[in-house]
């Protein structure tokens, strides 16, 4: 053991000659020795090095021991960091991706445990879109511009921008024409506007959107309360979306509201799911979310509605969209990658909630459902650093925090980890 017999000349020796292993570095801290991390280093993930500063009260007095360690990227998670910060107004971020990776076993283990989770996923950002829709308050143009440049810098390939509703419903996206006007010559990214009729394709279309989404529900009640028509209606008035944009060669995507439960009907049967992504599939569209709008679904409801639209829809055309509102929704996701979905949507900092559905709350966070799919070992393609910049962004523009357990824990783990 490292801890019996640690000295000052002997652990010198040791940072010398190797890097620590996970067991060497947790007996340090449990013998009493503290740790922080300082210095610059260059980016590149073969380049870096940490510097890890130990010292300990003996009673000699304290000494340090610093240290020039290679970095390692077996080490623990722990240490498993370069050294780059980035200060935010919630807290310190070590710009490396700070999270548990997963070990090199894992993939027999997945294979054993997980089904047939996909090794891709991906993320459809909701945030400026799904999240700003709630806001009380009116967002600024430009900071919904500058969010979506910033998310879509973090990696994401999909990045819903606005919608192109009627502003009398929802006035806080009136603005959809200026935004997408600013983002749409943004490049290695998606950008689909919500578009509930012609009038708002049309206006999407000229304002330069290259992706739409068309927005049912499988609740007779909540489609009237938040299109103002039956289910059968706008379905015929999605055909005429779907035709136009097909026309256009514009691509459709479409969402069904309520899949598990409803606000005003409460519990929805997953056969009634089924039909409608089956009507938006034949209408033409490529890729069907499957929206838990006021978050009430569990495994227990999201499998059964899961397994009767995949009777309908091919699964790789099947996105999930959990809203956390019962803090269910990564055990939803986890469930539904399971069953093979690998399109997930997710909204930064957690931000969200639909108008029409009273107590919805935020959607899933996206750096909460990036730092699982990190920890799985499933790529997504996202820098969680530059997302949580992202995310910190629009939190310090609404003066509230993030709706992230990963990127408050995130700040914290770091603070706590420069005072160790
Ligand atoms: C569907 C309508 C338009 C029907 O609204 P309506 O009042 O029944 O329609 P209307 O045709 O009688 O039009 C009323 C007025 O709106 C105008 N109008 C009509 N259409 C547009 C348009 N596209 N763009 C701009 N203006 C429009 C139209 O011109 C008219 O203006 P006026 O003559 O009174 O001055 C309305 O109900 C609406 O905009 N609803 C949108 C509701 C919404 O955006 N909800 C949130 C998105 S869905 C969601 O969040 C769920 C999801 C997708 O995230 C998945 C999940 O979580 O479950």
């Amino acid at each position: 053991m490292l801890a019996s017999k640690v000295t000052k000349k002997t652990l010198r020796w040791r940072f010398r000659t190797r890097p620590l292993t996970f067991e060497e570095q947790f007996d340090l801290i449990a013998s009493g020795f503290s740790t922080s991390f300082s210095g610059a280093k260059s980016f590149g993930a073969d380049n870096t090095s940490s510097q890890i500063n130990l010292s300990k009260d003996t009673e000699g007095g304290a000494f340090q021991l610093r240290r020039q360690m290679r970095r390692d990227s077996s080490c623990n998670p722990l240490f498993n960091q370069d050294d780059r910060v980035v200060r935010t107004s919630i807290g310190s971020f070590p710009l490396s991706n700070r999270y548990y990776r997963s070990h090199g076993h894992l993939k027999d283990i997945k294979d054993k445990f997980l089904g047939s989770v996909p090794e891709v996923v991906k993320i459809v950002e909701v945030g400026p879109r799904d999240g700003l829709q709630n806001e009380k308050t009116i967002i600024p143009t430009e900071v919904k511009v500058e969010l979506i440049r910033l998310l879509v810098s973090s990696g994401l390939p999909v990045v819903e921008a606005t919608s192109f509703v009627s502003p009398k419903w929802v006035p806080q996206l009136a603005d959809g024409k200026d935004v997408i006007e600013a983002v749409r010559n943004l490049t290695g990214v998606r950008l689909p506007v919500l578009t509930p009729n012609l009038k708002g394709f049309d206006a999407a279309v000229a304002a330069g959107a290259k992706e739409v989404a068309i927005f049912a529900a499988a609740s007779e009640s909540f489609s009237r309360s938040n299109i103002n028509c039956s289910i059968e209606d706008s379905l015929s008035r999605y055909r005429d979306v779907a035709l136009a944009a097909k026309n256009h060669s514009i691509p459709v995507r479409g969402y069904i509201s309520c899949v598990v439960g409803c606000p005003i009907e409460g519990a929805v049967s997953p056969s009634k799911v089924a039909y409608v992504a089956k009507e938006l599939v034949d209408m033409g569209c490529f890729e069907i979310s499957l929206g838990d709008t006021i978050g009430v679904g569990t495994p227990g409801t999201v499998i059964p509605m899961l397994d009767a639209v995949t009777q309908v829809v091919p699964v790789e055309r099947l996105a999930v969209h959990f809203h956390d509102t019962y803090g269910q929704a990564l055990s939803n996701i986890l469930v539904s990658l399971q069953m093979g979905i690998s399109i997930v949507d997710s909204s930064v900092s957690g931000l969200g909630g639909c108008p029409y559905a009273k107590g919805a709350s935020g959607n899933v966070a996206t750096e909460d459902v990036i730092y699982m799919l990190n920890g799985l070992g499933v790529k997504t393609n996202v820098d969680l650093r530059k997302l949580l910049l992202a995310g910190d962004f629009i939190c310090k523009h609404l003066g509230r925090p993030s709706g992230s357990k990963a990127a408050i824990a995130l700040s914290r783990t770091t603070a706590t980890a420069s005072k160790l």
